[in-house]
């Protein structure tokens, strides 16, 4: 019975059935371990924010780029004893090249500004939203992947690149509904460790490593990181100096404790001065022991985190002046941030601002009533589709109740039934589902029919 085709397709079922029989599993249909799957509902939040990151950065002249999700291990070797790079999605491919899944954007970007060798007209204003990697061993459960919004300006060295970032930032914030009171801005510099790591003669070389270390006090206590600062070389002088720098909360009470003229401090002041230029001064507070974790920022560096403190970081980034060097390159200031999927939304839906997509279906559902008018649908559909208007056409052959069901679910406005005798006349009926009026309609006037229903 049924076609070959159909004869085929069965016997295949059959026959995994019966070799398999004793064994048939069925598909373990979960995505991967700390992965997700974006259904239509998930996918329609999901491009809401994507759309809401992309207006902001057009609205302040960055252009998007794009890089492959999978890059040389090579990018990411750093040792600086990072979480980012300690849980690399990295392996050994079919040509034993050593990859991995990018865990961040920004060494991409890098290998791109690398490749056009100075070709690339500087500053760079360059945004893209990657979706980044890490594996982490699920004793934690956490997910192994997200999106993250990076915004970036290479060739600038001045402070102006941070405003420009930090007021973009705020810009979203307040694009979607948050204030002030619900979200900060931690703004610091490394330039202040630097600077009490110079003054006690430690080596720029464990700069890096001491900042991720530094970093981590956030999570861990000073005990616990005392060690590996001592194991890196620092003195406990050092140590008790560096901590005690840290725990400062106001650039006034920091300066004190900074050798005079502090460049550091020189530049945060000024950074803070143009944050109140952009009127977003309320946002941003100084908070000497943010440093983040990423080895490569060299420079001021700030975080957004939500004031009731129930959230881990909402973005983070700063000033990386010396990327580009550690990959062969030649020196060029840049500065960015990186801006997670997951957080942000969490804090939408704590809020309860999380936008909702009423009417997100289509215009209208066309359906013929009995499947010999099908060919007459499916030139109906046309027509409404050539004005531009989003149709979907019902395939099968469906009771007139299951529509009008199925087009109130999906929250259309029209339902456009071709009928028999209607047809006859060369008319189709018009429902408007939002007052349950119906009418006739001639097919050749339905294109201005939906020009006037829809010229809102
Ligand atoms: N870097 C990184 C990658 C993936 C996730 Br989820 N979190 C951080």
């Amino acid at each position: 019975d049924g076609d070959l085709l159909s004869r085929t397709a069965d016997a295949a079922v059959d026959g995994r059935k019966s070799t398999t029989a004793a064994a048939v599993v069925a598909l373990d249909s979960n995505p991967p371990k700390g992965t997700r799957d974006f259904y239509p509902p998930d996918m329609r939040l999901r491009s809401w924010l994507f759309d809401q990151w992309r207006s902001v950065a057009s609205l302040y002249g960055f252009s998007e780029y794009d890089a492959p999700v999978l890059e040389s291990e090579s990018l990411y070797t750093r040792k600086a004893g990072e979480e980012v790079t300690g849980q690399l999605y990295n392996f050994v491919d079919k040509g034993g090249r050593n990859v991995a899944l990018r865990p961040e954007m920004t060494p991409s970007l890098a290998r791109m500004v690398m490749a056009k060798k100075g070709g690339l007209p500087l500053p760079l204003k360059w945004f893209s939203i990657p979706q980044c990697w890490r594996y982490e061993r699920m004793t934690r459960g956490r997910r192994r992947e997200h999106y993250q919004w990076n915004m970036d300006v290479w060739g600038v060295s001045g402070i102006e690149a941070e405003a420009e970032l930090l007021s973009a930032m705020v810009t979203f914030f307040v694009r979607v509904g948050l204030t002030s009171d619900d979200v900060g801005i931690k703004v610091n510099s490394r330039g202040v460790i630097a600077e009490v790591l110079a003054e006690l003669g430690v080596p720029e070389d464990k700069f890096a490593s001491t900042c991720v270390l530094v970093d981590k006090l956030e999570k861990v206590p000073l005990d616990e990181i005392r060690e590996d600062l001592e194991a890196l070389g620092l003195e406990r002088s050092t140590i008790e100096r560096l901590t005690s720098v840290l725990t400062n909360t106001s650039i006034e009470s920091i300066s004190g404790v900074l050798p005079p003229g502090s460049r550091a401090i020189e530049q945060l002041s000024a950074l803070l001065d143009l944050c109140d230029a952009y009127g977003i001064r309320d946002w941003v507070t100084f908070d000497a022991s943010v440093v983040r974790g990423l080895a490569y920022y060299t420079g001021v560096v700030f975080e957004a985190f939500d004031r009731r403190g129930a959230l881990r970081a909402i973005a983070g980034g700063g000033r990386y002046d010396r990327l580009l060097e550690t990959f062969g390159g030649e020196p060029t200031p840049a500065a960015g941030f990186g801006f997670g999927d997951a957080v942000i939304v969490e804090l939408l839906r704590e809020r309860n601002i999380l936008p909702s997509f009423e009417g997100s279906g289509f215009d209208i559902v066309v359906f013929a009533m009995g499947s010999d008018l099908y060919r007459a649908a499916v030139e109906v559909a046309s027509v409404l589709r050539a004005e531009g208007r989003t149709v979907d056409l019902i395939l099968e052959d469906k009771k007139a109740k299951w529509v009008f069901k199925h087009a109130s679910r999906n929250e259309a406005g029209y339902c456009v039934i071709v009928a028999e005798a209607e047809y006859e006349n060369g008319e189709v009926v018009v429902k408007d589902l939002s007052v349950g009026e119906q009418r006739t309609v001639k097919i050749g006037a339905l294109g201005d029919w939906a020009k006037e229903a829809f010229q809102s």
